[in-house]
C-alpha cells in the first residue's frame, strides 16, 4: 500500500480510512485532540508523556516536510492528563505538494477520532502594534492562496468528509479563543498575547513591501505560508479548531529598508518563546472539554 499512497496527490475516503487504520494498529493511544506544530515550534512535544512516535516516512501517503524546523513525526501521548497526537512538523504547498496532500494528515486525524484541532504557526507581524515574540490567537483568516485557486476543498466533494459548501464564518472556535485568553491572563501572559487575523500566501518568498502594505489594508494582523488549508479541511469535516501564531518577525513595510525577513530569525524566535508557548498550550489543554 505504501508506495501507491506515496505517489498520490489526492486521497479518497477509503484511502484515508486505510491510512488511519494503519496508524491505529501501531499505537495504543486514542486521542481526541490533535496539535500541529509550526516552524520551530516542535518543542511542544516536550510536554507529552508516555510518547509513542511514528516518523511520517512510515505513514503511507504522508507528505514529508523538507523545511528546517519541521521534524516530520507524529507524536502520541498524554498532555495534562489528556490523550493527544502532535504533528511535529507540517508540509507546505511551496514545497511542491498539492493542498490535498498537505492536508491529508488532518483528514487522517479526523478518521482516527480527533474532534479538536490546534494549529500553530510562525508568522510575520503585519499589525504595527505587534512585537517579535508576541503570540496571536487567531480569530479569523484571509485565504489569499484561496484567491489564487489554492484550496484543498477544490475537486470532487465526497459528502462522507463534509459538505460541498462549508461555512467558514466561525472557523476559529469562540469558546476556545475565550479559554485561551483567560488562561493567558491567569499565567501573566496578557502583555504579549493578542487576538488577530492571519493570512496565507503560498510562498516560499517573503512578502514585498507593497504586499505588506496591502495585507495591512486587508485587516490582516499576521501573515504566513500555512495553516489555512488545514483549517479549511478540519472545519469541512466538523472539527473544532483553535489557532495560534507566534510572531517570529515583523514584516518590512518601508520601501528601501535595509532589513529583510529570513527563516533563521523565524527559528530563533521559536526557540526563544518555546517555553512560554508550551506553558500556554498546557494551561489551555488542562481545562479543555474533549
Ligand atoms: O507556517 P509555519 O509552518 O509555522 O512556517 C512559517 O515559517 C516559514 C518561513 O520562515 C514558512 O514555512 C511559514 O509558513
Ligand atoms: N509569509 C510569511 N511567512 C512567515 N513565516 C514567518 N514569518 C513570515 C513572514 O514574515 N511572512
Amino acid at each position: 500500500m505504501s508506495r501507491d499512497m506515496d505517489s498520490k496527490n489526492t486521497f479518497t475516503y477509503e484511502d484515508v480510512e486505510m491510512i488511519a487504520n494503519h496508524i491505529l494498529e501501531k499505537v495504543k493511544c486514542r486521542p481526541k485532540l490533535g496539535i500541529i506544530c509550526g516552524s520551530g515550534l516542535g518543542k511542544l512535544v516536550d510536554l507529552v508523556e508516555d510518547k509513542e512516535v511514528l516518523p511520517y516516512q512510515e505513514i503511507p501517503g504522508f507528505p514529508v516536510s523538507t523545511v528546517p524546523g519541521h521534524e516530520g513525526k507524529l507524536v502520541f501521548g498524554q498532555l495534562r492528563g489528556k490523550s493527544v497526537v502532535l504533528m511535529q512538523g507540517r508540509a507546505h504547498c511551496y514545497e511542491g505538494y498539492t493542498p490535498q496532500k498537505i492536508t491529508l494528515p488532518v483528514r487522517t486525524m479526523k478518521m482516527m477520532g480527533i474532534t479538536t484541532l490546534f494549529v500553530t504557526n510562525a508568522a510575520g507581524g503585519v499589525n504595527k502594534k505587534y512585537n517579535i515574540g508576541d503570540i496571536m490567537i487567531i480569530k479569523d483568516h484571509v485565504n489569499l492562496a484561496g484567491f489564487a485557486g489554492v484550496n484543498p476543498l477544490v475537486g470532487v466533494n465526497d459528502e462522507k468528509f463534509g459538505p460541498r459548501f462549508p461555512a467558514m464564518s466561525n472557523a476559529y472556535d469562540l469558546g476556545l479563543r475565550q479559554l485561551a485568553l483567560a488562561k493567558a491572563k491567569e499565567i501573566g501572559f496578557s502583555d504579549f498575547v493578542r487576538e488577530g487575523v492571519y493570512s496565507m500566501m503560498v510562498g516560499p518568498n517573503f512578502e514585498t513591501v507593497t504586499e505588506c502594505k496591502i495585507l495591512s489594508l486587508l485587516l490582516v494582523d499576521a501573515t504566513g505560508m500555512s495553516t489555512i488549508p488545514e483549517v479549511l479541511v478540519a472545519k469541512h469535516c466538523g472539527m473544532r479548531v483553535f489557532g495560534m501564531s507566534l510572531i517570529t518577525n515583523v514584516v518590512i513595510s518601508e520601501y528601501d529598508s535595509p532589513a529583510h525577513a529570513n527563516h533563521q530569525e523565524v527559528l530563533e524566535t521559536g526557540e526563544r518563546r518555546s517555553k512560554d508557548l508550551q506553558q500556554l498550550v498546557a494551561a489551555i489543554v488542562a481545562d479543555l472539554d474533549l
